[in-house]
């Protein structure tokens, strides 16, 4: 952003100085004088920021980058023609580097990708407070995901970590593998009725479903029981406005990215008072949610007045720990239902697109699950988290697909200060990019196959291993790693492992069209662009 008021107050200055001690030299009246001096001002400062610092001043200078790229642009034209992630995936692959690769984006503005775990770990955990989120992450997301503890910052952050977190304990997510399975079965009990009752007299058509219509459904409904305490009924209600809300915000049009590049440099005041659709979307869409969050809290407040304090579910947590002021909690409730639930039901749909691509695979699982699991249709049946925990094969699926596509493909941290990472120099204000679907297809930490679909990697000798066989936990970088990693990795690996297990052990699955082919959509998180349509024929279980 130019720096506008030293450019205001110096043109002003300097435009009555020359009226007043040397008229004949100004170019015009004295308004004139003032926009001529202002604009050679803004064009000085954006020849020192676009060309000359980045190109011959910035301690980054000195960095592997990419090569091409336009003189005043960088890389942004790529940036955008590619999927979130896509170019900085090639990047580490074929640019040799000591951890750190710079490139530069809109108007030349400076990022520096973290290619390796070393790095990783040095912004992640030693110095996690000392890189902190963009404030444009805030002003873009912030409204939809609430401002909590996705955003909160140093001792506010660890304080309200550590009030959350008696709800993410593995004693706690354990209890919740019941109601992840209830809804799993729900949803494919669900669809089975769905396509016997769509089933066209043509036959055209036939037992198809868009996958992310149900998985987003069904993780909306998970986060609202085992998170809130309340059943939103999406898979019940295709209608559900909640679900139609999140649909509408997290699969943008593109005019939205571009939105979100005129953040990095336009004011946010002036951009939100745009009369675009896309601004109009974001305020209902977060009135709604917010309203939503209250009245779940006033509710859950009630219930627990009249004694039902021992409900375990996230919401209950946050208030037995008597720490969060109604607005902050409407605002923890907010980043639970978002970052909860499109997240899990991204990975569902590169779930079922790899069970797709891979139909070997998808027997092996569906004969694993039939072996260890009970059917879907017996409602009696009760599952424990170490009926899940055991399918081994079926955890290394879901590992093997979190690990190739990362539904959050790219975050970033900005430096809050001067800085160093590997004993280089980090102006304060630099933006460091995390991408983890990059660094999980790195040829240098997971080998030549690092980008064939391979779930055997997460086994040794049949039993689910650790690391894939990578040498460190930093090469698996989708729930990120230290103190700001995700809280809900525990909660998201069981829920997605029991949707994944009752669709696959219900269903064998294919593309409807034969020939499809893959394009990436890029949003938050990403997913297979316009959807993804497969074909379904129910089996004996
Ligand atoms: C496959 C599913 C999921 C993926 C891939 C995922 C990924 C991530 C990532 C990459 C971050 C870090 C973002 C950043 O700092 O830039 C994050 C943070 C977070 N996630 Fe998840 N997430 C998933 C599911 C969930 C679930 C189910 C919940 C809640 C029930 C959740 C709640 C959160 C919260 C609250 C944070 C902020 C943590 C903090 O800053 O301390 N996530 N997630």
């Amino acid at each position: 952003m130019p720096p506008k008021l030293p450019i205001l107050v110096s043109s002003a200055a300097a435009s009555m100085l020359l009226a007043h001690y040397a008229p004949a030299y100004a170019p015009g009246s004295r308004l004139q004088t003032f926009f001529l001096i202002a604009f050679t001002e803004f064009i000085a400062w954006a020849t020192w920021r676009v060309i000359i610092y980045p190109n011959f001043i910035s301690p980054l200078k000195g960095l592997p980058e990419p090569s091409g790229g336009s003189w005043w642009n960088g890389q942004a034209s790529i940036i955008m023609a590619q999927p979130s992630g896509h170019p900085m995936r090639e990047w580490i692959g074929a640019i040799p580097n000591d951890g750190l690769i710079r490139y530069t984006n809109w108007f030349n503005s400076e990022r520096v990708l973290l290619t390796n775990p070393k790095t990783l770990a040095e912004v992640l955990s030693s110095k996690n407070y000392e890189f902190i989120k963009p404030a444009h992450f805030l002003d873009i997301i912030g409204k939809i995901l609430g401002i909590g503890i996705l955003f909160a910052e140093g001792d506010e952050h660890r304080t309200q970590r550590k009030n959350l977190m008696p709800a993410f304990s593995y004693r706690h997510i354990k209890d919740l593998y019941p109601v992840f399975w209830s809804k799993s079965t729900e949803m494919v009990e669900r669809m089975s009725t769905a396509i016997q009752e769509d089933f066209p007299r043509d036959g055209s058509a036939a037992n198809v479903v868009e996958v992310s219509d149900w998985s987003s459904r069904a993780t909306l409904d998970i986060i609202g029981v085992a998170g809130m305490g309340r059943d939103f009924e999406a898979l019940k209600n295709p209608d559900n406005e909640l679900s139609k809300t999140y649909k509408n915000i997290f699969h943008p049009p593109k005019s939205a990215r571009y939105l979100q590049v005129a953040g990095m440099f336009l004011p946010r005041w002036f951009l939100k008072s745009l009369p675009l659709k896309r601004n109009d979307e974001i305020s209902e869409g977060s009135a709604l949610i917010k309203q939503t969050c209250r009245d779940l809290i006033a509710a859950k407040k009630i219930r627990m007045e009249k004694g039902g304090a021992d409900e375990t579910d996230i919401l209950s947590v946050a208030l037995k720990s008597g720490s969060f002021e109604d607005e902050n909690l409407v605002s923890q409730m907010m980043t639970f239902l978002a970052a909860g639930h499109e997240t899990t039901s991204s990975s569902m749909q590169w779930a079922i697109y790899m069970m797709c691509r891979h139909p070997d695979v998808q027997t092996r699982l569906r004969d694993e699950i039939h072996s260890k699991l009970p059917s879907v249709r017996d409602a009696q049946a009760q599952i424990t988290a170490a009926d899940i925990d055991n399918c081994h094969y079926l955890q290394a699926v879901c590992k093997e697909t979190l690990r190739l596509w990362a539904p959050v493909a790219l975050t970033m941290r900005v430096a809050a200060q001067d800085e160093t990472i590997n004993g280089h120099p980090i102006p304060k204000g630099t933006l460091v990019v995390l991408a983890p679907l990059a660094i999980n297809c790195s040829k240098h930490l997971w080998g030549d196959d690092a980008m064939d679909f391979k779930p055997e990697r997460w086994l040794t000798d049949g039993v689910s291993n650790k690391n894939g066989g990578a040498e460190s936990n930093y090469s698996f970088m989708t729930f990120l790693h230290g103190p700001r990693s995700c809280i809900g990795q525990g909660f998201a690996n069981a829920e997605f492992a029991c949707l994944l297990a009752a669709w696959i052990g219900k269903f064998e699955t294919e593309f409807e069209d034969k020939d499809y082919v893959l394009e990436v959509k890029s949003g938050i998180t990403s997913r297979p662009k316009n959807g993804l349509r497969v074909k379904l024929t129910e089996v004996e279980w």
